[in-house]
């Protein structure tokens, strides 16, 4: 066990990285988390550690990451658990990752749009994009940071520039709210939340979340009245965690139960499905189904990432309506995310 003392001695050295476990990094699976020190990262590095899949569990931070690192790997899972620290080390934490999943940047306060965390979330997105595009250009990249409308495609377009885009590759987080919906609708139907099935498609803000209720299984029985407000909750359920933090940041703990589930599917796809099991997800990706250039549907994971999108589930007539008057919203977020990211290719 390393003494903390001499971790915060450590921590004043330029190289910033440490390892805790036995012998150090060892070969296998590798996932590393950028923003692991803040309130999605801690409890999203408990539950990968839990994930016996998973060799080494690489976490970069600003700073903070070596008592985080020290605290983790006293868990007796089979990942080794390393710290990087400040810019210098966010190549060295992704260096070969197969997976690296991002809840770095700043969450909303009360007040606020996710759309006005953009000014500084993309500079973070940014120097994740670059760096991974150097460390890990073959891993599945998972962007948790806010706004994921803007965010992905910012990825995506610095990704390009730099001749290591792949669509398959690439995946905003919305499982928040695909766990959301699944949680509301069990609570309304009496059911176990667990046994629901409900896709949500669209985008990670406001009107763009649109869970498709015609398609719940087991079947929605609601008034329009109910149908309407159960939608609205899912809608806004990020500003309800934000009101009721008051200041102290927005969803974490559910927010690392919805990564922490989405990686794993992830490794699922890699390490290949036992026997005709299907890993389905949704996220937001580059995507062909609707005129938005980025969508969230329901995917299906393999190896390399994303095997295939299944596209659009099938949609009622109040629900066609709701897609119709999200999409231009869509449509002008990624037109903004692009811009930024061929603003931001030459000066990150
Ligand atoms: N996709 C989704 O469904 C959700 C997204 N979010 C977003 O996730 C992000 C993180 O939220 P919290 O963990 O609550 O925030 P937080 O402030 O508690 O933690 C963020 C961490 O990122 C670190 N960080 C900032 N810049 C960095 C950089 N350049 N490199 C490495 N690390 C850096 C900070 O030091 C901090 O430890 C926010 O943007 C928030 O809006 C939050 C909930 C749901
Ligand atoms: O609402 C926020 O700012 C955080 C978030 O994306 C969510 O909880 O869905």
């Amino acid at each position: 066990m390393l003494n903390p003392r001499l971790i915060t001695q450590l921590s004043r050295e330029p190289l910033r990285a440490f390892q805790f476990g036995r012998g150090g990094c060892r070969r296998g699976l590798k996932v590393a988390v950028v923003g692991a020190g803040g309130g999605i990262g801690q409890p999203l590095s408990l539950l990968l550690k839990q994930n016996p899949h998973i060799s080494t569990l690489s976490l970069h931070d600003l700073k903070n990451t070596p008592g985080v690192a020290a605290d983790l790997s006293h868990i007796n899972t089979r990942a080794t658990v390393c710290a990087f620290e400040g810019k210098d080390g966010l190549k060295k934490a992704m260096d070969k990752a197969d997976i690296v999943v991002v809840p770095a940047g700043m969450p909303r306060k009360p007040g606020m749009k996710r759309e006005d965390l953009v000014g500084v979330n993309a500079s973070v997105a940014c120097e994740v994009a670059f760096a991974a595009s150097d460390a890990c250009p073959g891993a599945l990249l998972a962007f948790i940071t806010n706004p994921i409308n803007v965010i992905v495609p910012i990825v995506a377009t610095i990704l390009k520039a730099k001749g290591t885009y792949d669509p398959n590759r690439l995946f905003g987080v919305t499982s928040l709210d695909v766990v959301r919906a699944k949680a509301f609708v069990g609570d309304f139907l009496n059911v176990d939340p667990q046994t629901v099935d409900v896709p949500v498609i669209g985008g990670h803000t406001g009107r763009t979340i649109l869970p498709i209720l015609s398609q719940c299984d087991p079947p929605y029985k609601g008034t329009d009245e109910e149908r309407e407000a159960l939608i609205h909750r899912i809608q806004e359920a990020g500003t309800e965690v934000v009101k009721a933090k008051d200041g102290l940041g927005s969803a974490t703990l559910s927010m690392a139960y919805a990564a922490s589930s989405f990686v794993n599917s992830l490794i699922k796809g890699i390490k290949g499905s036992d026997g005709d099991e299907c890993i389905v997800e949704c996220a937001y990706v580059e995507s062909d189904v609707t005129e938005a250039k980025f969508f969230a549907t329901p995917l299906i994971l393999g190896p390399q990432g994303i095997k295939d999108n299944i596209g659009l589930p099938e949609l009622d007539d109040v629900e066609k309506q709701a897609l119709d008057c999200m999409l231009p919203i869509l449509k002008e977020s990624i037109e903004k995310g692009i811009k930024l990211g061929e603003d931001m290719v030459d000066h990150c």
